[in-house]
């Protein structure tokens, strides 16, 4: 078996890959512990894999830590794949291939195998929320890449200076409160930049799967349009894909 790891902002998640399957994901939120004693604590609860493959976008010191303290622990490979311009049939849409993040790259690579020969569209909602076209042919058009919820929310208290005293309920538009008001408005925000990129892209890719990816995507489904596929692992199945790619 090898180990995937996807490593974002809010939290770094994982999952077992053998005979071009995941097994077992599972996730944990990075706090105020120290990257070692992290790594050590997640990599103690898995099975030693033949090889590990790290994706990550962010936290250059967290991915190293991860890598070495992998290595340490088992002696295998650690491989930590980029963004390049082609994985078998799937074109990247990136002028500068590498400047795509590997999370978007890899959430391609894994609607293309679960869908080969056809369009697709991609929502991945992390920290930030990414919205990519897939052709049928694999090319990617690109796509567009917007503020997540709590990063909407973050900026207006860092750009107005209002601090946040207590985090606010995203419920209800008719908010009473700043708290309510800056959340709810993040969230109607997130789900119509959703829509409307979706939409957009539909109207490109008539016939698209859309997939429907990333922490935050349970808690918004609800009210996305109910032809957004949910595909929480989106990312570790493209990661997988890759690697299994590299062997050949
Ligand atoms: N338990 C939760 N309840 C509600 N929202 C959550 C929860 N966990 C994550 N989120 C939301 O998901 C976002 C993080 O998503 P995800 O776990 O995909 O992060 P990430 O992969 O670290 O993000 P990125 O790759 O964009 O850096 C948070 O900003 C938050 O909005
Ligand atoms: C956009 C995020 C933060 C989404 O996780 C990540 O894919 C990233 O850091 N991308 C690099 C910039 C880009 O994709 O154009
Ligand atoms: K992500």
């Amino acid at each position: 078996m090898d180990l995937l790891f996807d490593l974002g902002h809010s939290r770094l998640k994982w999952a077992g890959w053998a005979h071009g399957r995941l097994l077992a994901p599972g996730a944990a939120v990075w706090r105020d512990e120290q990257a070692a004693e992290f790594c050590e604590r997640v990599l103690a609860g898995l099975e030693p894999p033949r090889r590990v493959a790290i994706a990550a976008v962010v936290r250059g010191q967290l991915a190293g830590t991860l890598e070495s303290v992998a290595r340490a622990r088992w002696g295998c490979a650690v491989l930590r794949p980029l963004s390049t311009a082609r994985c078998g049939d799937v074109r990247n849409g990136y002028h500068d291939p590498a400047q795509l993040g590997f999370d978007r790259w890899a959430g391609l690579i894994g609607a293309w195998a679960r869908s080969p020969g056809r369009a697709a569209v991609v929502v991945d909602c992390g920290s930030a929320v990414t919205v990519d076209g897939l052709r049928d042919d694999g090319q990617h058009l690109g796509g567009v890449i917007f503020p997540g919820l709590e990063m909407m929310a973050e900026a207006f208290y860092a750009r107005t200076g209002l601090g946040r005293t207590v985090t606010g309920s995203d419920a209800d538009v008719a908010a009473g409160s700043t708290a309510d008001a800056v959340a709810a408005g993040a969230r109607q925000a997130v789900l119509g930049g959703i829509e409307r990129a979706v939409q957009a892209w539909c109207q490109r890719l008539p016939g698209a799967a859309l997939w429907l990816t990333g922490g935050a995507a349970p808690g918004l489904a609800p009210d996305l349009p109910a032809t957004l596929q949910s595909a929480p692992h989106l990312v570790l199945e493209g990661l997988g894909q890759i690697l299994q790619r590299e062997e050949k």
